[in-house]
């Protein structure tokens, strides 16, 4: 059914209204109405709003709004507006515009990329005008936003109660369980989508290094490599960017014939949310090197002069290529898999970190629940993550999950091997190697992180603990260089 009415000639009537009808905020407007809610669209430029009901106005129920005031006039009380415009000013100016037209115990969510320090302010403002402010990760991309994103809402618990069912019905579904639950206070919907896309962000590089050692180790064809992603796609490494790696390598390029991953420049991009994440990795004091080194490795991918400049340096003498590629076909397997297990862990370890920082509480089963689905690091082995929460909730690691750790300790001598052998052959592994290093000194029974406290205590006095006795001491480095308790 399509009613294209405007607001101002009929009662408030629509359920929920988006602002921002780009690609997110189109295709779940259209998923919204899809689910029987009715539905009020708004958009700065009207263009964007009619080209959503010429194309799609037969997905449901729609109310075509222009002003701002129309759009808050077409709402049901309590209001549910969703902005879906681009992160940073024009959502404080789309907030602000929005805040200035609806009244007290009205509901504005934010489903863009927000920075979560940004919410945080945001929430804490349109609370004291008695206003309920929540912000949403959404993450699935187009097609999620259309079929089923998987929705992380923050904010206050009581929105959640007039806000969850809405947001619920419209989610990706896993087993019956909607991809959505309430987070936690504030900024924390967007605190978790951010670690989501940091995640995201170590998972790609992950199957980026495993692609360039078929390509440069085994010399595969990237059809072949395709088939090898296929393959995997039916195991334990099951997910969604597994998946579409291998369609896009499979595909062609219409101009040339090629491979299109062939004639793509190989320079990647980043809008800032692995950014954001690594960051707030370092105020929080958390390792998440996977993520860090994903972010890098972007970076250095886009450093394209330099790279130009540096192309004729020596690489030292390689290594043999290995002969059975059968063999290193399940080693790259096994190191992608316990590559991933330290990435998540690390991301997890980070959500657990700011959660404590800024009293949210999140449950981290809860997490893994809902990125079964709807989201793009959607796998079959958050099922995984979700029971070793679920067993312990407080779990020191991920890694010591038994069901983890039995996968990375059959698997060591594969994730050995893929790095010593990319070593040996030139190819940066990143990724791979420095999972392997943060494995190794997770481990590790003695660090030397203790000739580290040494050297601080060296030049700057700032002591150190002893393995034998508690308090904290300091050697007279410049004097006789006994030993005072600090
Ligand atoms: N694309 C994706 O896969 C994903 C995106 N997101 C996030 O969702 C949000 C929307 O993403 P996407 O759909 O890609 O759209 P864009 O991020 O490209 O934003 C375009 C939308 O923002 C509106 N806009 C821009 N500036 C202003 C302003 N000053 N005032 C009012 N409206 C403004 C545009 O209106 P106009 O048409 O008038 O220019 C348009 O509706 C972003 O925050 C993004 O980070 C989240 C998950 C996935
Ligand atoms: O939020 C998303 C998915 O969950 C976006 O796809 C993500 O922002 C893409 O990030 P980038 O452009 O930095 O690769």
């Amino acid at each position: 059914m399509t009613t294209e009415t405007s607001a101002s000639t009929e009662a408030a009537r629509a359920q929920i209204g988006v602002t921002g009808l780009a690609v997110m905020g189109s295709n779940i407007a259209r998923n919204f109405a899809r689910h029987g809610h009715t539905v009020a669209l708004h958009n700065r430029s009207v263009a964007k709003t009619d080209a959503l009901l010429a194309e799609h106005g037969d997905d449901g129920d729609f109310v075509r709004t222009e002003t701002i005031e129309e759009f808050v006039a077409a709402l049901q009380k309590p209001r549910r507006v969703l902005i879906m415009v681009k992160a940073g000013d024009p959502t404080d100016a789309v907030i602000e515009e929005l805040a200035g037209a609806m009244e007290p115990g009205d509901i504005i969510i934010d489903g863009g990329n927000a920075l979560y320090t940004d919410t945080i302010r945001r929430e804490a403002s349109l609370r004291e005008r008695g206003l309920h402010f929540v912000g949403a990760g959404i993450s699935g991309g187009e097609e999620g936003a259309l079929n089923g994103p998987s929705i992380m809402p923050g904010g206050p618990k009581e929105s959640y109660e007039a806000l969850g069912p809405l947001l619920e019905s419209i989610a990706a579904q896993v087993d019956g369980t909607p991809c959505c639950t309430h987070i936690g206070p504030d900024g924390s919907g967007h605190f978790v989508k951010m670690v989501h896309n940091g995640i995201e962000y170590a998972d790609m590089q992950l199957i980026g290094e495993a692609y360039h050692l078929f390509r440069d180790a085994l010399g595969y064809d990237a059809e072949r490599i395709a088939d090898v992603f296929t393959e995997w796609n039916a195991g334990d490494l099951e997910s969604y960017l597994v998946e579409i790696t291998a369609e896009v390598l499979r595909q062609k390029d219409a101009k040339t014939g090629t491979p299109l991953v062939d004639v793509i420049v190989d320079a990647a991009e980043q809008k800032g949310t692995g950014r954001w994440t690594v960051k707030s990795a370092l105020d929080l004091g958390v390792p998440v090197t996977g993520i860090a080194e994903a972010v890098f490795a972007r970076a250095l991918s886009g450093s394209r002069d330099q790279r130009a400049a540096a192309r004729g340096l020596a690489s030292g003498t390689l290594g043999d290529k290995p002969t059975d590629a059968a063999q290193f076909t399940e080693d790259i397997r096994r190191a992608l898999y316990a590559s991933k297990v330290v990435a998540y862990a690390q991301g997890f370890d980070q959500i657990a970190a700011g959660s404590a920082e800024y009293g949210w509480n999140v449950t981290r089963a809860d997490l893994a629940t809902i990125w079964r689905g709807g989201c793009i690091i959607r796998a079959q082995f958050l099922n995984r993550i979700k029971e070793a929460y679920d067993a312990d909730p407080e779990l020191p690691s991920l890694i010591l999950a038994p069901y983890f750790r039995e996968a990375i300790e059959s698997g060591i001598d594969s994730w050995r091997r893929v790095v010593a052998t990319a070593t040996m052959l030139g190819i940066p592994v990143p990724g791979f190697a420095s999972s392997l290093s943060y494995y190794d000194g997770l481990r590790a029974e003695r660090l030397p992180a203790a000739l580290t406290q040494g050297q601080r205590d060296f030049f700057g006095a700032h002591t150190y603990e002893r393995v034998d006795s508690p308090g904290k001491f300091h050697t007279l480095w410049s004097g006789d260089r006994s030993e005072v308790v600090a």
